[in-house]
C-alpha cells in the first residue's frame, strides 16, 4: 500500500510518504548522518581526536618521551660505532671505560623515557577508550527507542566493547610512533649530514622513506577492505552467538543445533579469509622491509668506505655513520608494526561512528530550530489528520552488515496510518481496538513520540508534541508496553526506574493496584525479590504487572497501556484494569486492547481498521444490545465471542 498522503497539520512536513521519504536530509535530526563508510582515515583520526581531546596533554608527553627514547637509541648505536671504530683505526676517541659508562647512562635514560612513554601512552589509550564508550552511549541514547528498536543487540555490544577496544591501537601505538617516525629521522639525517657527510644522509634518506612511508602502505586498500570485513563479521558473530544463547530453548526444541553451528562456521570462515588476506600482505611488507634494512646498511657501508677512501671522514666517523644508520631504522620499522593493527582500528572506528553519527529520529524543538512550547498539562490528546509509514531500518543497504551510514527512508514505505483523527479527552479512558496489524501500537508510539508523524500533528494539552521538550513529554506520558523489559535486579529497583525517589509505601501501593502485592507477600524478600535476567523468575503476567506498576508510579497526566495486560487471564485482566482506572482517576488513560470485553466500559472506544479510524463512540453507541449490526466494533465483538 503506497498511497500518497497529503500534509494536513500546521507543522507537518509536506511530502508523499508512499513514494518518497518524508525524512529530513542528512545532517538534520532524523536524517541519516554523514557517510562514515566513505570517510578518509584522516577524517576518522580527526573524529577520534575530538572525542579524546581531554587527553591531548598526556598524549604530547608520550610523543616527546618516545622521541627522546628513539634518539637515545640511535645515539647508542652511533656512539658505540664511533668509539669502537675509532679505537680500531687508532684515532683518538673515548677510552673503553668512558664509552661503557656513557652507553650505560644512555641506556638507563632510554629505559626511563621508554617507561614514561609507555605509561603516558597507555594512560591516554585507556582514558580515550573510556571517553569513547561514554560518547557511544551518549550518542545512542537520544536515538532510542525508535532507532535502536529491533537492532542487533549482539552487534551493538560488539561495537561498544570489542570495536572500541580495537581503537586502543590508534591511541596507544599509532600517534606517538607515527609522529616520531617523521621527526626522529629528520633530526638524525640532519645530524648525520652535519657530523659525518651530507652524502651519507642522502644515501640513507630513500631507504628510510621506503621503510617507513612506502612499504607500510603497500596493499593498504586490500588490508583495509579485509579489516572492514573482519570487523563486520565479528559483529555478526556476536549477534549469532547472542541469538543462539538467548534462543537456546528453541534451538534445542527444534533440533536446530547443527544449522546454528554451521551458520557460526560460515562467519568464522569469512573472518579467517579476511585474516589470511591481511597476513599475506603484512608478511610481504615485513619481508620487504628486512630486505631494505639490509640494503640500506650495505649502501651506507659503501658510501662510508668511499668517503673514507677519499679522506673525507676518519674510521671513527665510518663507525658513527653505520651505527646511526642501523639505529635510525628502528622508528621506521615501527610504522609497519602498527600499520596492520591500524587497519583494524580504523575499521572499528568506522563501526563505532556509523552508530554515533546517526541522527536521532526525533529531536527536541531546539535541535529543530524552534522555540519550546508548553503543554497546558491537562492530558488532552488530539490526533489531527495523522499519516505515518515506518522508516526503513538504519543500516539497511550498507556494506557493513549492521546499523550504519544509510539512513531511513527509501523508495517505498508501506503506509501504516492514513489520515487518522481522534480526540482523546483529558481525564477519560479511551480504548483503541482493532484487528491485529491495524496500527493500534503505532498510534500509541506516535503519541509517545517514538517516531514523528509524516503528516498531520499530535497535540498534547494544546501543544504540538514536536514542540515540547522531550524530557517534558516523557513526564507527561507514561507508557506500559506489551513486552516490557525487566532489568536483572530486584522488584524495587525495577519500579524505582519510573520514580527514583519513591518510598516503599508508594511502591507497595502501586503493587496493590496492579495485583502484584499477593506475589510479593509470598516472597521472603518482598520488594527485594530478584527477578532474574529479562525477568525470567517472573511469569509473563507478573512481568507485565511490574511494567504497569512503573507506569502508575510515573503519575503522568497521560498513561498508555499498549496491550499491557495481554498475558493475564480475562478475569484478572478486568480486575487489574479496574485497579488502574481507579489509580488514574481524573487522568487520561489510553488502553490498547485485544479483548474488547475488558474495555467495554471505556468512556470512548476508537476502532482502527487497516490504519484508518472506522468508528468512535461508547460501547453502547457502537454495539446494539442484541450484538447484531454492521458496525466494525460489533463485528469484532462477535468474532471475540466465537469459540476458538
Ligand atoms: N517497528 C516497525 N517497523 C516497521 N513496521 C512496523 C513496525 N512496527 C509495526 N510495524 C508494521 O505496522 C503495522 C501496524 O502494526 P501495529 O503494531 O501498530 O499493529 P497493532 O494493531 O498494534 O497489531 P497487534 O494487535 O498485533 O499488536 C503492521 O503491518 C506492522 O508490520
Amino acid at each position: 500500500m503506497t498511497s500518497p498522503v497529503a500534509s494536513q497539520g500546521p507543522a507537518a512536513p509536506s511530502s508523499s510518504i508512499g513514494q518518497s521519504p518524508a525524512r529530513p536530509a542528512s545532517g538534520a535530526p532524523g536524517g541519516p548522518g554523514p557517510d562514515i563508510a566513505a570517510e578518509s582515515r584522516t577524517d576518522l583520526a580527526r573524529r577520534l581526536l575530538r572525542v579524546a581531546r581531554p587527553v591531548i596533554a598526556p598524549l604530547g608527553i608520550s610523543v616527546v618521551c618516545r622521541l627522546i627514547a628513539l634518539l637515545l637509541g640511535v645515539a647508542l648505536f652511533a656512539v658505540g660505532g664511533w668509539a669502537v671504530a675509532g679505537r680500531a683505526g687508532g684515532e683518538a676517541t673515548w677510552s673503553i671505560a668512558a664509552t661503557v659508562w656513557v652507553l650505560v647512562a644512555m641506556s638507563l635514560a632510554k629505559g626511563l623515557f621508554r617507561y614514561l612513554e609507555q605509561f603516558s601512552g597507555h594512560y591516554v589509550a585507556f582514558r580515550s577508550l573510556a571517553l569513547l564508550r561514554t560518547f557511544f552511549y551518549d550518542r545512542l541514547e537520544p536515538q532510542a527507542p525508535a532507532a535502536t528498536e529491533g537492532e542487533d543487540s549482539g552487534d551493538l555490544l560488539s561495537r561498544v566493547t570489542k570495536d572500541i577496544d580495537r581503537i586502543e591501537v590508534f591511541f596507544a601505538h599509532t600517534l606517538a610512533p607515527g609522529l616520531t617516525a617523521i621527526v626522529a629521522p629528520l633530526l638524525v639525517l640532519c645530524w648525520l649530514g652535519a657530523s659525518v657527510s651530507w652524502w651519507a644522509a642522502l644515501v640513507l634518506l630513500p631507504f628510510l622513506v621506503l621503510v617507513g612511508g612506502v612499504v607500510p602502505r603497500l596493499g593498504e586498500a586490500s588490508t583495509d577492505r579485509a579489516a572492514r570485513r573482519i570487523r563486520a563479521s565479528r559483529g555478526e558473530l556476536a549477534q549469532h552467538v547472542t541469538d543462539s544463547v538467548q534462543g537456546v530453548r528453541e534451538v534445542l526444541a527444534f533440533g536446530n543445533q547443527e544449522a546454528r553451528l554451521a551458520g557460526m562456521a560460515r562467519i568464522e570462515e569469512r573472518i579467517a579469509e579476511g585474516q589470511q588476506t591481511s597476513s599475506r600482505v603484512v608478511s610481504a611488507r615485513r619481508g620487504l622491509n628486512q630486505f631494505l634494512l639490509g640494503a640500506g646498511m650495505v649502501a651506507m657501508l659503501a658510501v662510508a668506505a668511499w668517503l673514507h677512501a677519499r679522506g673525507d671522514i676518519g674510521t671513527a666517523q665510518v663507525g658513527l655513520a653505520l651505527g646511526t644508520a642501523l639505529g635510525s631504522f628502528a622508528p621506521m620499522l615501527a610504522v609497519e608494526d602498527f600499520a596492520a593493527d591500524l587497519d583494524q582500528a580504523f575499521a572499528s572506528a568506522r563501526r563505532v561512528f556509523a552508530v554515533t553519527e546517526r541522527r536521532p529520529l526525533v529531536a527536541g524543538p531546539e535541535a529543530r530550530g524552534r522555540a519550546a512550547a508548553e503543554s497546558d498539562g491537562t492530558g488532552d490528546v488530539l490526533v489531527d489528520h495523522v499519516a505515518f509509514a515506518y522508516p526503513r531500518p538504519a543500516g539497511e543497504g550498507t556494506d557493513e552488515g549492521g546499523p550504519g551510514a544509510s539512513g531511513p527512508g527509501g523508495p517505498s514505505r508501506p503506509v501504516v496510518l492514513h489520515d487518522v483523527s481522534v480526540r482523546i479527552p483529558a481525564g477519560r479512558t479511551t480504548a483503541i481496538v482493532g484487528a491485529s496489524g491495524s496500527g493500534k501500537s503505532t498510534l500509541a508510539a506516535l503519541i509517545e513520540r517514538m517516531w514523528d508523524v509524516d503528516a498531520g500533528a499530535i497535540r498534547l494539552g494544546g501543544a504540538d508534541i514536536r514542540d515540547l521538550d522531550l524530557h517534558r513529554l516523557r513526564e507527561l506520558v507514561a507508557y506500559a508496553p506489551q513486552r516490557p523489559y525487566v532489568f536483572n535486579d530486584t522488584v524495587r529497583a525495577n519500579l524505582l526506574l519510573a520514580r527514583p525517589g519513591a518510598t516503599d509505601e508508594q511502591l507497595m501501593r502501586v503493587c496493590r493496584q496492579v495485583g502484584l502485592a499477593r506475589f510479593l507477600a509470598d516472597e521472603p524478600d518482598g520488594l527485594d525479590t530478584r527477578v532474574g535476567e529479562m525477568g525470567e523468575r517472573l511469569s509473563g503476567g507478573q512481568r507485565q504487572r511490574l511494567a504497569l506498576g512503573r507506569a502508575l508510579l510515573r503519575d503522568a497526566p497521560v498513561t498508555i497501556l499498549d496491550e499491557a495486560t495481554s498475558q493475564l487471564d480475562r478475569a484478572t485482566e478486568a480486575e487489574v484494569l479496574a485497579g488502574i482506572r481507579a489509580a488514574t482517576a481524573g487522568r487520561t488513560l489510553i488502553v490498547i486492547a485485544h479483548r474488547i470485553s475488558t474495555v467495554a466500559d471505556a468512556d470512548q472506544i476508537v476502532v482502527l481498521d487497516s490504519g484508518r479510524v472506522v468508528e468512535t463512540g461508547t460501547y453502547a453507541e457502537l454495539v446494539p444490545a442484541d450484538g447484531r449490526g454492521p458496525g466494525a466494533l460489533a463485528s469484532l465483538v462477535r468474532r471475540e465471542a466465537r469459540p476458538a
